[in-house]
């Protein structure tokens, strides 16, 4: 049975879609990525998957329990770490008691390990943690259980890049130890590094769902020439070579200079032999930016996306119990949900 189970997963805030006909598995020992802009359903999925709300239609299960039964989600979740996209805790307590909370909770067999590595002040109030800060004591509350699964919402959003790195490596270490991580992200490089395979939604929709290899290797690289000769679209005559854009004409320069960029999706020793046909005042390479990729591989057209009818019948305004309770009179939020910031949205719950 796979860790993570999405099956036809539909999610409608009224008349505005969320997700769409999800369907895919995450395998056990698997880091998957979850890759998408701003907006695309990202989030939706996740605090489905957590429980958070239910479906509109389609089903999910987390180490076997269907989302929408309560009791068994809650259950799996002794085995399932959680990390929410906006961390937010009861500001006037410390960190240490906080943990102390979840250590409760779920219990705690490794927080001095994780502290070595992702190490917010625990003796000072939440309140006064920066951003990075109450991200890594998020990311030690989500495995302080060594739990099976990991589902985690953007886990490397206000890290530095120095904590940044250490997350990737940490994620490579847990794979090694046969954990199952699930996260969002639309950073392709940090996918890139740490992920197996990933799906890629878009408008609420899968649009891939492929090995990261495979993705990279589509996906191509940003080439920006800047040259001492005037250079042309019509210079590029590389066969891989798209998007063809002179950023700097050399009528702009006073000496002729001129800029040209291009995404390449070719081989190395073709660009290259191209390249030492040219003056080069300056070259860069690098990972075509993710948009792009969507741009290149997925742009299927403009999409109606959120207007859409609910696709189970949902009528307009309509939204299930959990979400009026979270909104208002619900279950009470604990000191790790995830915030009301987001527009109104409502509280995500580890315990939920
Ligand atoms: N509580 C809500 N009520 C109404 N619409 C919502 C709600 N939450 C999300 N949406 C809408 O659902 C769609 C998907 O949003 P979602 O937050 O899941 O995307 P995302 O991929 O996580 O984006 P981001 O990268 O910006 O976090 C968007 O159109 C969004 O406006």
């Amino acid at each position: 049975m796979p860790p993570l189970e999405l099956d036809g997963l539909t999610k409608y805030y009224g008349d505005v879609r969320g997700v769409e006909d999800l369907s895919f598995a995450v395998e056990s020992g698997e880091v998957f990525g979850f890759l998408g802009p701003n907006g695309a359903g990202k989030t939706t999925t996740i605090r489905t998957l957590m429980g958070f709300q239910s479906p509109t239609a389609g089903t999910a299960r987390v180490l076997g329990a269907d989302v929408t039964d309560a009791g068994a989600l809650r259950r799996a979740r002794a085995n399932v770490g959680f990390l929410p996209s906006e961390p937010s805790f009861d500001d006037r307590v410390s960190g240490r008691r906080i943990l102390e909370y979840h250590a409760g909770l779920r219990g705690d067999v490794r927080s001095d390990e994780l502290l070595e590595l992702f190490d917010p002040p625990l003796d000072r109030d939440v309140g006064e943690y920066s951003r990075g800060n109450r991200q890594m004591l998020a990311i030690v509350i989500a495995f302080m259980h060594d739990p099976e699964l990991v589902i985690m919402d953007e886990p490397t959003t206000g890290l530095d890049p120095l904590k940044q790195e250490q997350f990737h490596r940490f994620v490579r270490d847990e794979r090694e130890r046969g954990k199952t991580l699930f996260f969002s992200s639309h950073v392709l490089s940090e996918v890139r590094k740490v992920c197996d395979r990933v799906g890629i939604v878009r408008d609420g929709r899968l649009a891939a769902l492929e090995d990261v290899e495979a993705l990279l290797e589509r996906s191509g690289k940003t080439v920006r020439v800047h040259a001492a000769s005037p250079l042309a679209p019509e210079d590029v005559t590389l066969a891989d070579a798209h998007d063809i854009e002179v950023t700097e004409a050399a009528a702009e320069a006073d000496d002729g200079a001129s800029t040209v960029s291009f995404t390449y999706t070719g081989a190395y020793d073709p660009l290259l032999d191209w390249l030492g046909g040219f003056d080069l005042r300056d070259l860069t390479i690098e990972e075509a930016p993710l948009e792009a990729v969507f741009m290149r591989f997925y742009d299927d057209g403009p999409d109606d996306g959120a207007t859409v009818r609910g696709p189970t019948g949902a009528e307009a305004g309509e939204s299930d119990d959990r979400e009026r309770d979270a909104d208002g009179d619900g279950p009470e939020r604990d000191d790790h949900g995830d915030g009301s910031e987001r527009g109104g949205r409502p509280a995500e719950s580890t315990d939920a």
